[in-house]
């Protein structure tokens, strides 16, 4: 099984260290974990530094991967700007090949069409990148991450731009593909009950800094929420027994 442990991590924009020391728990593949906290409290500064995107300080312990970590981490940006001169599958295409050489496999294109009938997105194959709307290029930059068959994912905010139904069929999909693979997947979230309902753990950042890792429901609590997100919040269990954050007001 892959696992993925941070050890007193930091990452730097030039000289400036806008995240530092985080040392987290063993994270295990087959299963989701949210990285959550306010704007800016550095989630995607993280990940590009996991990544191997940025430079700092600290180890990131990457095991029981098949392939080194450059090859077996794929960062999925929030940003889905895109470069319209491709269509859809060109641009799945090129991700798939990123790296790889230029050959092209008949199992390669049959595992371009699997995942865009997984994420309901044929209809767009077609279709140049720059006539997307926001939700459908969030979906196609979900297919380039998926393409290259990464052992360690990293999402950040992939549900942002997405309906309710999307959103619920993309975590659904990516919860059963983690089990399903042992894919480690951790995912950058502002809708904490996502993180609740999907994510086994929740790390959770503030200031650049990590205040708790554990599991999700012993993490995400009406104190922290006050504490982090400056909300007064309840979490209250549903008539099917499920958690449920409400959020009651801007904390004074
Ligand atoms: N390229 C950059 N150069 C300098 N500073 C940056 C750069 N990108 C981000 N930052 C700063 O790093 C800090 C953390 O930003 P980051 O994007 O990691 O936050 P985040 O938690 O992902 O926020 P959000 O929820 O708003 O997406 C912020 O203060 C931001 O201004």
């Amino acid at each position: 099984m892959v696992t993925l442990k941070l050890h007193e991590l930091g990452a730097k924009y030039g000289a400036e260290l806008m995240v530092e020391g985080i040392s987290t728990p063993e994270i295990r593949g087959g299963e989701m974990t949210a990285v959550i906290g306010p704007n800016a409290a550095g989630k995607s500064t993280l990940f590009k530094r996991v990544a191997g995107l940025l430079k700092g300080p600290g180890t990131v312990v990457l095991e029981g991967a098949r392939s080194e970590a450059r090859e077996a981490i794929r960062y999925m940006p929030q940003d889905t700007s895109a470069n319209a001169v491709l269509t859809v599958y060109e641009s799945i295409l090129l991700a798939a090949k990123q790296g790889a050489g230029w050959r092209v496999h008949d199992h390669e294109l049959v595992e371009i069409d699997r995942i865009l009938q997984a994420l309901q997105i044929t209809d767009l194959a077609f279709r140049n990148l720059g006539e997307l709307s926001g939700g459908q290029r969030q979906l196609v930059s979900i297919a380039q991450a998926l393409v290259r068959d990464p052992q360690v994912l990293l999402m950040d905010e992939p549900t942002s731009a997405l309906d309710l139904y999307r959103q619920v069929e993309v975590l659904n999909f990516m919860q059963a593909l983690a089990r399903r693979k042992g894919m480690l997947v951790l995912i950058a979230l502002h809708d904490l009950n996502h993180a609740l309902r999907y994510c086994t753990n929740t790390i959770v950042l503030a200031s650049g800094r990590m205040v708790a890792a554990g599991p999700s429901a012993e993490v995400i609590t009406p104190d922290l929420m006050r504490e982090i997100y400056r909300v007064e919040a309840r979490i209250e269990s549903c008539s099917r027994g499920e958690p449920h954050i409400i959020i009651d007001r801007a904390a004074a």
